[in-house]
């Protein structure tokens, strides 16, 4: 039996686009082992969010195969998927287009809460105090409306509502290229200390990879739709080997480069 969390492979994805097609994802491997990190990163349009899209179904792949938790998680349908999918979850960039605008904060937790029916109804609230600590937001953010939060804010919410469903593996995809980077380091901090703490995998996507060094245990460089290196993060960020990787790291200013 595969130790993996998560194992795809060959997956591939074409888009059609003004009567074109466009390959997106040719042949792409990867696994992620539990409560580990991997890193996904690659120069704007090499297939980083498609990867992710198909990776967490909200894309059909054209073919391939994945397996989640020993499952095969492209044949799940129905019920068994609804079940299923609280165990890999997805953040966005722009948390606000995951939202009901008009919900409260409360009420985007609940959700999860009673859709997978993970506490009975007279411990949701309490429950949702306590996701809020976890993600460094105070209790009375429960009452607020989504729209009023900064960035910063709405991102940790997003996380809230991902932690709300236990799951095994949160897929993140550039979850914090948006924000400024004193709030970018915090919510990094708080990524690092969640996996400490549940033994989550995550699948970090972004073409920043100062932010993927940080966080991430391996790295794998997508170019033009393939995973054209793949490593232990300082193996790949000192060594690179692909003009994909050199590139990439050419374009991190030396001083982060350079932190220990
Ligand atoms: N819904 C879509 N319809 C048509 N083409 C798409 C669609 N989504 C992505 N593509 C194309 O697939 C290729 C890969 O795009 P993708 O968004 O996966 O790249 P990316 O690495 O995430 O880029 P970025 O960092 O800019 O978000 C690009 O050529 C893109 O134009």
């Amino acid at each position: 039996m595969s130790a993996a969390l998560l194992e795809a492979t060959d997956l591939r994805k074409s888009w059609a686009a003004r009567g074109r097609s466009v390959v997106a994802l040719k042949e792409v491997n990867l696994t992620v082992a539990p409560g580990e990190t991997l890193g996904l990163v690659g120069r704007s349009g090499c297939g980083k969010s498609t990867l992710a899209r198909v990776l967490t179904r909200l894309t059909p792949p054209q073919s391939g195969a994945i397996r989640f938790r020993g499952e095969d998680w492209l044949a799940l349908s129905g019920a068994a998927l609804r079940t299923a999918r609280r165990h890999m979850q997805m953040v966005f960039q722009d948390p606000l287009g995951a939202f009901n605008p008009r919900a409260t904060v409360a009420g985007a937790l609940a959700d999860p809460l009673r859709i997978h029916d993970l506490v009975p109804p007279a411990r949701r609230a309490a429950r949702i105090d306590e996701l809020l600590e976890r993600v460094g937001l105070t209790a009375d953010y429960a009452r607020r409306s989504i729209l009023e939060l900064s960035g910063g804010q709405r991102q940790r919410v997003a996380i809230a509502r991902a932690l709300a469903c236990e799951p095994s593996l949160i897929v993140l995809d550039e979850a914090v290229s948006a924000l400024d980077v004193s709030v970018r380091a915090r919510i990094l901090d708080l990524l690092v200390d969640l996996q400490r703490e549940h033994g989550l995998a995550y699948i970090f996507v972004s073409h920043d990879l100062a932010a993927v060094k940080a966080v991430s245990h391996r790295i794998a460089v997508m170019e033009a739709g393939e995973i054209v290196e793949e490593g232990p993060t300082d193996a790949v960020v000192d060594h690179p080997q692909s003009p994909a990787a050199r590139a990439l790291i050419a374009a991190v200013p030396r001083l982060i480069r350079e932190k220990p």
